[in-house]
């Protein structure tokens, strides 16, 4: 995990006289799951957007897997999965008809089957999207994601809304997706889930990245400069009673 697969330098985002990225650089390792943590309206989507080349940069530099922005975003575009906040697929097809479209438009030669294996979702083979629960339908977009067989994909707030099942069932989805060899980035408000998943994270407020390690490092910082929880931590959270007692298996089905 040493070779850069994305490299952001002084990005700068203005729309109208608003300042929504200022000046962020970073480096993404091949491999890697890499976090962007911040509060709302932070300019974590903005940035994604403009890596995915979906948004316009007012300034910076962009490099994908080798790939400038300026020069080659429709190259850029064929080595990325992305996962949008709100997807809207065509409610009159089944899950294996959409894969079946998306392979499609990709020019990929894709087993919609083996696919839905790979997200747990073979039993639904034949379901359509609206039909599917909130966990499902996150599982079926990252599917999507991976028809074109990424080298890096994005995942923006995958999931929120979800359960504490359907959370930690698709944490495991995403690493066993990085464990093939695909970098990921996410975005999350959940900072247990950046715990347990990033290797590394940036937080970013107002525009700026105001720290960049991994969570561990983060931590030993903190706690370095002298922070103490006010209070005794407990040995077990309320989610870990609820898990303990309702089990690690998805309910949604
Ligand atoms: N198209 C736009 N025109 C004007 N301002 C915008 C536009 N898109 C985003 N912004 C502003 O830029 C800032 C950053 O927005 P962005 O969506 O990148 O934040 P975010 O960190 O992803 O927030 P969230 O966690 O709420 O998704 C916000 O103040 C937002 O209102």
């Amino acid at each position: 995990m040493n070779k850069v697969i994305i490299s952001v330098k002084d990005l700068h985002k203005q729309y109208g006289d608003f300042k929504a990225v200022k000046g962020i650089s970073f480096d993404v390792m091949e491999g890697e799951i890499f976090g962007l943590l911040g509060p709302n309206g932070a300019g974590k989507s903005t940035t994604l957007e403009i890596i995915e080349t979906l948004r316009s940069k007012t300034s910076g530099e962009v490099i994908v897997n080798g790939l400038n922005l300026d020069d080659a975003p429709n190259e850029i575009k064929k080595i990325i999965g992305v996962q949008l906040q709100t997807s809207g697929y065509y409610p009159g097809l089944n899950l294996t008809e959409l894969i079946t479209l998306f392979a499609g438009l990709y020019n990929q030669d894709t087993d919609p089957l083996a696919l839905l294996d790979t997200v747990n979702l073979r039993d639904k083979a034949k379901a359509k999207y609206k039909e599917l629960s909130g966990g499902q339908k996150q599982r079926f977009s990252i599917a999507t994601t991976l028809i074109n067989k990424p080298k890096i994909i994005f995942l923006d707030e995958p999931t929120t809304g979800l359960d504490p099942q359907a959370r930690r069932n698709l944490w495991d989805l995403i690493q066993e997706i990085r464990s093939r060899g695909t970098t990921v980035i996410i975005t999350t408000h959940y900072m247990d889930e950046a715990e347990v998943l990033c290797d590394r994270v940036a937080i970013i407020d107002s525009g700026k990245i105001i720290s960049l390690n991994t969570p561990d490092k983060l931590i030993d910082e903190l706690v370095a400069s002298g922070f103490e929880k006010p209070k005794e931590v407990k040995q077990a959270t309320l989610e870990d009673v609820f898990i303990h007692l309702t089990g690690k298996a998805l309910r949604e089905d």
